[in-house]
């Protein structure tokens, strides 16, 4: 058997590796384990649909892909293409339909194996594909398309995807064919049917046979395979598709892999190049064909071998079943190289520290190089200063906003600290500015030990906030503190990272150690190592200015040997005058991971006090902290450069 055979891709130099054709939906699916799709309480949403999450999938595992199909001119619609663009997929072929809604896909884990599921997908946006969707430079711009069974379905869309597919072989390009049979979708299952995986039909496999012999790879389950070609044993199934098509056939077996086979079937199955299946903890099985697909395809559209793109997509399999959701769980080139070389002690792989921390670290959507933050989550300072006119203190927030607003214009890189205690028309205000950065205070102002605002179960808390809002947790941390002290603020820390990741959310450590020791050259280098060292690997860490830039020096060591994949660090102001803060700005340049600044009450001070004394208006409380905003933002772009990408 040829199966060690590169393969040879076709001419020209194509933009993109892969484009992928047919559905897409939102995705809801339950986040309670174990019971009925009646009874969920809560679903988290995310994009899929098979082309959609195989678009998706090798984007993460590095190949430049996109995705043709059609959303609706709603908002669901519009977060698909969106977080298509987060994840650098191209959406060029994505299409708005103007008179369809966006398709809806409802889903609960009520046991292993079993998860009912409902399509909202009548007269959806993406069934309504057609012809004119194809473009053909666009389908020529690709060295492979991958078409999807389910649009085999209705005229209109199996014309699209013929299209393609003639436009494909004209060019010299690949044709793969994920088979991904519905049922359901083929009118062939009821409404409560949505999971089932198989009925025998000749009007499906009359389709998918008219597509076989155009397809350089062919990828299936069993029962995929079995309608695919109108057979009903696995081996006439392989060797009808065999008499139709050349083309790499690989078959997926669930836990127990995969096997490839490149040239003529042999009877015993096993004989071709078998990729086993990684022992996991299964817990949700649907989307690991996206997974499989996406891995596979990274390997072949490579040239490797069958057995390494086998092992790379049955890696990506096994990611995919043991957490929750489709195309948010794929990983990383880096995590999937990483689980390869080592392995997991986790049999349930959502409890792999390591792996996780790669996972959410390495498919981060928004990147800041610089960020230049406006804080004014202060609250006992701002009562201090407010006194009796407490209650005032949100609208000023709300001009501090709009200060930020003004420097930031429509530049990236800018944020602003706010709080949940008094900060909410400030919060909505920043709604305006959608490239801002958001962090937000979780510590009880002046706590030491550490201790939460509102409520120790921060978890909860979190998840009522914005997706993309960071939580900030200020703590008061010497390395020369008792280490009883230390035990019961590091254990806080934890708890505040643990549910950070558990929820999905950034979190920004601030230290502040001057404040009660001495802040000598090596003191934050040795509280980061502690930290590190109890597994605590913020996004980012919000610290003093040092004293020196050797001090710098040494931080940006433990960070880089720590979590290589740390945002950064952002400047903290205490109050310091402009001239003070531009000196630590310039020190600071020595560590490459000093990304800006957070600076409150340099910017806001004077004005606050003027403005709840009545001396100061609106407008001039707005231009006062925008100056002076803006200065130090002048001063980081002058002493920092231009941003390095
Ligand atoms: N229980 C499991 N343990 C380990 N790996 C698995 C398991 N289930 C699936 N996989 C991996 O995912 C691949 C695809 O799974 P499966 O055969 O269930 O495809 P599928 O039915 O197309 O998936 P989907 O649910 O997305 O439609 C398998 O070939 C295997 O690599
Ligand atoms: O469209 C489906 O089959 C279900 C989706 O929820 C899921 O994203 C998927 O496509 C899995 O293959």
């Amino acid at each position: 058997m040829a199966g060690e055979e590169r393969t040879s891709l076709g001419s020209g130099e194509p933009g993109l590796d892969v484009i992928t054709i047919g559905r897409s939906s939102v995705d809801l699916y339950g986040q309670q384990i174990g019971t009925r799709l009646e009874d969920v309480g809560s679903f988290a949403k995310s994009v899929g649909g098979c082309p959609t999450n195989i678009a998706v999938g090798t984007a993460r595992l590095g190949l430049k892909s996109g995705l043709v199909t059609r959303v609706g001119n709603e908002q669901m619609g519009r977060f698909i293409r969106e977080q298509l663009e987060r994840e650098g997929v191209d959406v060029k072929g994505v299409a708005t339909d103007p008179a369809r809604l966006t398709a809806l896909v409802l889903l609960s884990v009520e046991a292993e194996g079993v998860s009912p599921m409902i399509f909202v997908r009548t007269d959806c946006a993406d069934m309504a594909l057609d012809e004119g969707d194809i473009d053909e430079a666009h389908i020529a711009s690709a060295r492979a398309i991958v078409v999807t069974g389910t649009h085999f379905s209705k005229p209109n869309s199996e014309a699209a995807q013929k299209k393609a597919i003639r436009i494909a072989r004209a060019n010299g390009r690949k044709v793969v064919f994920d088979i991904d049979y519905r049922p359901n979708l083929w009118g062939l299952a009821g409404h409560e049917a949505g999971f089932e995986r198989y009925v025998a039909s000749d009007v499906v496999s009359q389709k998918y046979k008219s597509v076989l012999a155009d397809c350089d790879l062919i990828v299936g389950t069993e029962e995929e395979v079995l309608i695919a070609s109108g057979e009903s044993t696995l081996l006439a199934a392989l060797k009808t598709i065999r008499a139709l098509s050349q083309a790499v056939i690989v078959l997926k077996r669930g836990p127990m892999g995969c096997i490839v086979y490149d040239g003529a079937i042999p009877d015993d199955l096993e004989k071709g190049i078998v990729g086993k299946g990684f022992p996991i903890e299964v817990y949700n099985v649907l989307g690991a064909g996206d997974a499989f697909m996406s891995g596979f395809l990274r390997g072949w559209l490579r040239g490797e071998p069958h057995a390494v793109s086998a092992t790379w997509a049955n890696a990506c399999g096994a990611f995919a079943v043991s957490r929750l959701l489709c195309a948010p769980e794929y990983p990383s080139w880096e995590e999937l190289s990483y689980f390869l070389a080592n392995g997991s002690k986790e049999k349930a792989l959502r409890r792999d520290a390591a792996l996780n921390h790669l996972h959410w670290a390495t498919n981060r959507r928004r990147h800041y190089p610089r960020l230049m933050a406006l804080a004014i989550d202060h609250r006992s300072q701002l009562e201090a200063i407010a006194g009796d006119k407490a209650d005032r203190i949100p609208a000023f927030k709300a001009l501090a906003v709009e200060a930020a607003g003004r420097v930031a214009g429509d530049r990236e890189g800018f944020g602003m600290l706010l709080d949940d205690k008094y900060g909410r028309d400030a919060l909505f205000a920043s709604t305006k500015y959608q490239k801002f950065w958001i962090g937000k205070p979780i510590e009880l102002p002046g706590s030491r030990p550490l201790q939460f605002e509102f409520s120790q179960d921060v978890g909860s808390r979190l998840v009522e906030w914005p997706v993309d809002h960071c939580i900030k947790c200020l703590c008061f941390y010497h390395p020369d503190d008792e280490p009883e002290l230390k035990r019961v603020q590091t254990e806080k820390l934890r708890t505040a990272y643990e549910a950070a990741r558990k929820i999905g959310r950034d979190i920004l450590v601030e230290i502040i150690a001057g404040k009660n020791g001495e802040l000598r050259e090596d003191t934050i280098a040795r509280a980061l190592t502690e930290l590190y060292a109890a597994g605590i690997k913020p996004d980012w860490w919000k610290l003093e200015p040092q004293k020196s830039e050797a001090a710098w020096t040494a931080l940006d060591a433990v960070i880089a040997a720590n979590d290589p994949w740390c945002r950064g660090v952002v400047l903290l102001g205490l109050d310091a005058p402009q001239d003070e803060l531009e000196k630590g700005f310039e020190a600071a340049q020595a560590a490459k991971a000093v990304k800006g600044f957070a600076v409150g009450r340099t910017i806001f001070a004077d004005a606050a006090k003027a403005w709840f004394a009545g001396t100061m208006n609106d407008e001039d409380a707005v231009a006062d902290m925008a100056a002076r905003f803006g200065a130090l933002v002048g001063i980081w772009e002058r002493v920092a450069g231009p941003v390095k990408a």
